[in-house]
């Protein structure tokens, strides 16, 4: 389990209210920084739950985000991304991963308040090369790369306002950034998880 007390979510103040129980880290950043799969390999390394509010929202909605734009437009989907936020900071306990653009919401930046908020650094270059800017990404359809560049450079200051934490990814593997959010937390991978570096054989 996590090393550190203050963030063990099953630690014995789990049950009094002014000590909650919160997620492990909320993963936040724009599209392409790796926040799925950074989120779900330091879940792994953790030994704790991994939940994407991205594929809630898919999931509970029996369609995809694209369709969701499409359908009903993106007031619809921010709405439904501010109750899926609020819903997974209070029943969640592992690593949350946000959607990219959920942090512009000014409810859910209230709601950050006093969690543990990572956000995933990363540069146009390193972005086009892992998303490819294909159709799946409503907001990049048109004009990926100035769109991407524009969205970063509004949401910046507003990533790491709601950040405890910031993390470079550039240049760094998905185990290298997990190894870099551990270190930037003060937490070890449990030794028994199953994608633990030691994990036993
Ligand atoms: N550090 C990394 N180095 C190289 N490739 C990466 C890295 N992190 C993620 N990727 C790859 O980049 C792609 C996008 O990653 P991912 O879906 O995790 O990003 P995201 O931040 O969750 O994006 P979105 O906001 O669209 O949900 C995936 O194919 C993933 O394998
Ligand atoms: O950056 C954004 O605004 C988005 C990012 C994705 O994670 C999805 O939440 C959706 O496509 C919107
Ligand atoms: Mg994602």
């Amino acid at each position: 389990m996590v090393t550190s007390d203050a963030l063990d979510p099953t630690s014995a103040d789990a049950t009094d209210a002014a000590t909650a129980p919160r997620p492990v880290a909320v993963v936040v950043g724009p599209p392409g920084a790796g926040k799925t799969t950074v989120a779900a390999a330091l879940a792994d390394r953790l030994g704790v739950p991994f939940h994407d509010v991205d594929l809630a929202i898919e999931q509970q909605q029996g369609r995809s985000i694209s369709d969701i734009f499409v359908d009903d437009g993106e007031p619809v989907f921010r709405e439904l991304e501010r109750d899926e936020v609020a819903r997974a900071l209070a029943e969640q306990r592992g690593v949350l991963a946000l959607g990219g653009g959920a942090v512009m919401t000014p409810e859910t930046q209230q709601a950050l308040k006093g969690h543990v908020v990572v956000f995933l650094d990363v540069t146009i270059a390193d972005a086009s090369r892992r998303i490819g800017f294909d159709r799946s990404r409503p907001l990049l359809s048109v004009n990926p790369r100035a769109s991407w560049t524009a969205m970063m450079n509004t949401r910046r200051p507003t990533y790491q306002q709601v950040a405890t934490h910031r993390v470079d990814t550039a240049g760094r593997t998905p185990d290298e950034v997990v190894d870099a959010v551990l270190t930037a937390l003060g937490l070890t991978a449990t030794p028994d998880a199953p994608d633990a570096p030691n994990a036993p054989a």
